[in-house]
């Protein structure tokens, strides 16, 4: 029976992560993964996917061209499914690529299988040919993510009635869907089919969405969707999905119907911790497939097993799933643990896109902190001109107290870039000053921060003072 130091279940990226830092540290690694090729969700079916599909639909449809040229211009007409289909292919070919060249540089080894525990150190994997081998482990990593929640009233039949996992493999494009479920990926995948022109229904049982997410960039996010067409049918739960001459019809509470080509079900993932066989090692997961863990260490409560990524819940970034593997490894290996930063960025792929760091202005009053905002609209910028901008909007909270930044948040272009000058001023416990006092390359997207940094300061500095700086600072 082979021993590793460290066998870890699955490559998605805190899995990938943790096995690359361990392998640099010196140890034996062994990572087992049931899927046909390395990656895990975030390469196969979820970020870099979607990602990568969004990218496609902003070029194909000319989107970022229709502020100059008008909603007619497209780069190519009659888009088809082949067509997003081609793009992602290839990407995901050159990550999985890229991926192997990483774990054969670091002398990771692969072991293509299903694992599941036999005592806490022991791992039986079912391998392709149907055999099964035993691995032994010093420490192990879970990182075996989720899978898309797929409730049994839900008539799922791979083409009409689908789930995220599926629309990667979509062989015709609709040109209507209902997209159930107003969390992260419903929202992202609404608004790249409707910058398609398909005609996109949101059906959300609660009567809001995406509460995490600054309620002013909200508001300026649904009336750019409502402009464009896109239907909410918000504190609608669907009741069941019948069929009317194939197509999906979502029967809402209440009796309104939603009538579409295709539906695309989104209501949330489970862990996939079902076929671990967990008694096996002393752990148990909760109603959802989650495992709970140290926050600062990744531990279970098996001290020498550790779970990262997805499987463990919130945040259920790659971004934070990344770090959770390489602490998790580190602490494994009995390295000194990098200190945790106070905030990480989020980032909402939708198009337009959404973006923050920080805390939000509920949060801030929430706390009780005195608090200034300063907002900037991207079309106030002059690169938001040269590139035909007509939404977006970047809102800096402040404290009045002490100035400093309390938390960035960005709707529109570039907001998932622009984010980490926020994330990086607030981190290093960055003032409004900063931003007043640094000269910002023009003309870009960034000088945003400047302008709701001088919108916040106008707010915070009396009208005599605020003239004296003024002098003071003009060349
Ligand atoms: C549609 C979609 C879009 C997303 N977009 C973003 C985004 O833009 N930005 C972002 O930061 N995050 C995004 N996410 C979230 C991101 O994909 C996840 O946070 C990330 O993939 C979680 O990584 P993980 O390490 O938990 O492993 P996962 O990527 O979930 O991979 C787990 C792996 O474990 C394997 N496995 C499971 N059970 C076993 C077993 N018993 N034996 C062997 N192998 C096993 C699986 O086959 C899989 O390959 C998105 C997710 C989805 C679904
Ligand atoms: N850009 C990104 O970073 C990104 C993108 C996609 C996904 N993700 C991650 O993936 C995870 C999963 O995303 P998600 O959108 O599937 O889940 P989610 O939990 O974020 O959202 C699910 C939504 O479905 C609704 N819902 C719940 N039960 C329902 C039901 N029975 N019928 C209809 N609607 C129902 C919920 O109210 C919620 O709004 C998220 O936690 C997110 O962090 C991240």
């Amino acid at each position: 029976m082979q021993s590793y130091d460290l066998v870890v279940i699955g490559s998605g990226p805190s899995g990938r992560r943790a096995a690359v830092q361990a392998a640099k540290l010196g140890r034996s690694v062994l990572v087992i993964e049931k899927g046909r090729r390395v990656g895990g969700v975030s390469v196969h079916t979820g970020t870099i996917p979607s990602k990568t599909l969004r990218e496609t639909v902003l070029n194909l449809t000319g989107w970022r061209e229709r502020g100059f040229y008008g909603l007619a211009y497209r780069v190519k007409q009659d888009i088809e499914a082949g067509d997003l289909m081609t793009r992602l292919h290839k990407t995901l070919e050159h990550e999985v690529e890229t991926l192997e060249h990483q774990f054969a540089r670091n002398r990771v080894h692969m072991l293509r299988g299903l694992a599941t525990f036999v005592n806490p150190h022991r791992i039986e994997v079912q391998v392709e040919s149907g055999e099964s081998q035993t691995v032994e482990a010093a420490r192990i990593v879970i990182a075996v993510g989720t899978r898309p929640l797929r409730p049994s009233h839900i008539p799922f039949n791979h083409t009409t009635v689908i789930d995220s996992d599926e629309l990667v493999e979509l062989t015709t494009l609709p040109r209507s869907m209902t997209v159930v479920g107003a969390g992260v990926i419903g929202v992202e995948y609404a608004t790249i089919f409707s910058a398609l022109d398909v005609r996109v229904t949101l059906v959300e049982p609660r009567s809001s969405f995406l509460d995490f997410v600054d309620r002013e960039l909200v508001d300026d996010f649904v009336h750019q969707l409502r402009d464009r067409g896109v239907g909410f049918r918000l504190g609608s739960k669907v009741q069941s999905i019948e069929f009317e001459n194939s197509q999906p019809v979502a029967m809402l509470e209440g009796g309104r119907r939603v009538r579409s080509e295709m539906l695309l079900f989104t209501a949330g993932r489970v862990g996939a911790t079902d076929t671990l066989n967990l008694s096996a090692c002393g752990l148990a997961s909760d109603d959802r497939g989650r495992l709970t863990v140290d926050p600062q260490t990744f531990q279970t409560a098996v001290p020498h097993i550790y779970a990262t990524g997805d499987v463990i819940g919130f945040p259920s970034l790659a971004s934070t799933s990344l770090e959770q593997g390489r602490i998790a490894a580190c602490h494994a290996c009995g390295e000194p643990l990098p200190p945790v930063p106070a905030f990480f960025p989020y980032g909402i792929y939708s198009v337009p896109e959404i973006s923050m760091v920080g805390l939000s202005e509920e949060e801030v009053r929430k706390a009780g902190t005195p608090y200034e905002c300063g907002i900037a609209r991207l079309r106030e910028t002059s690169r938001g001109h040269i590139m035909g901008l007509n939404g977006g909007l970047l809102k800096m909270i402040v404290s009045i107290e002490t100035r400093r930044l309390l938390g960035v948040h960005i709707v529109g272009e570039g907001a998932t870039e622009l984010v980490h000058i926020g994330q990086a001023v607030l981190n290093l416990g960055g003032t409004l000053d900063y931003f007043i006092d640094n000269t910002f390359n023009y003309p870009t997207l960034a000088e945003a921060y400047k302008i709701a940094a001088l919108d916040a300061w106008n707010r915070l500095t009396p009208r005599k003072e605020a003239v004296a700086e003024v002098t003071a600072v003009s060349p």
